[in-house]
């Protein structure tokens, strides 16, 4: 049987005003695996993960297959496909509590203790025990990244995708971060995808980790 576990892309181009920003692209990315997107700027990384997590502008034409664990997800609308993402900014509400603000990612249906036990085990998890209440204008930028990590990571996702969610961050807060993402994701058995500047990010990795540049790639980009 093929194993269809994880991110599958067959044949992805996206286009805008009739020109293709990149070759057509098919990747298996699988669970705990992390592909480190590269490429230069306006080659259209953003919009590649836009395309996969269903928050496309509509001026973008679409061809190709999506699926995750899978399931075609392409015409699926955003919050029905089971994909996480997390930007440079970690775009927490300033009005709300840390735990308020984690208790977005969770389904609604849960009751309060339940809603709070996720929370807990959560913060936990990022080394940060007992933030529930805190102000997220109180938190370092390391801090405030793990928490839009965890916010992203409670609803479950079956496929997490970063785009360059380590840049803003000082050398010592994006180690730590990206330790911190690439052990969460590995434990979860998640498959990830990072757009990514630096692929010193994906170092250490070992076979975890591959590197693909949607850079000059006239035959297609395989992954
Ligand atoms: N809403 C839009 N309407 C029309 N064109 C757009 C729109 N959003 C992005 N584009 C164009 O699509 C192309 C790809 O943009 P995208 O942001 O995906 O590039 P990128 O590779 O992520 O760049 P960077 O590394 O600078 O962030 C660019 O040429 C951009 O100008």
């Amino acid at each position: 049987m093929i194993d269809e576990s994880g991110l599958i892309i067959r044949d992805l181009s996206v286009s805008v005003s009739g020109a293709r920003l990149f070759p057509p692209l098919s990747l298996h990315v699988r669970p705990g695996e992390v592909v480190a997107v590269t490429g230069r700027s306006g080659v259209g990384k953003s919009t590649l993960l836009s395309a996969i997590c269903g928050t496309l502008d509509p001026c973008f034409d679409v061809s190709g297959d999506i699926l995750v664990d899978g399931r075609v997800v392409r015409g699926v609308a955003a919050e029905s496909r089971h994909v996480g993402i997390l930007f440079q900014d970690d775009l927490l509400f300033p009005h709300m509590t840390v735990g308020d603000n984690l208790g977005f990612g969770l389904p609604p249906k849960l009751s309060r203790v339940e809603r709070r036990t996720r929370i807990g085990d959560a913060l936990a998890e990022a080394g940060l025990e007992g933030f529930e209440s805190r102000d997220p204008a109180t938190l370092s930028g390391g801090q405030r990244a793990r928490i839009g990590c965890l916010r992203a990571l409670l609803a479950r996702p079956s496929v997490l995708l970063l785009d360059e969610p380590f840049s803003a961050l000082d050398p010592e807060s994006r180690s730590r971060f990206r330790q911190f993402v690439f052990q969460t994701t590995e434990r979860r058995g998640l498959p990830v995808l990072l757009v990514t500047h630096d692929v010193g990010d994906v170092e250490n990795l070992g076979d975890r980790s591959r590197v693909l540049s949607l850079d000059v790639l006239e035959n297609g980009v395989s992954g």
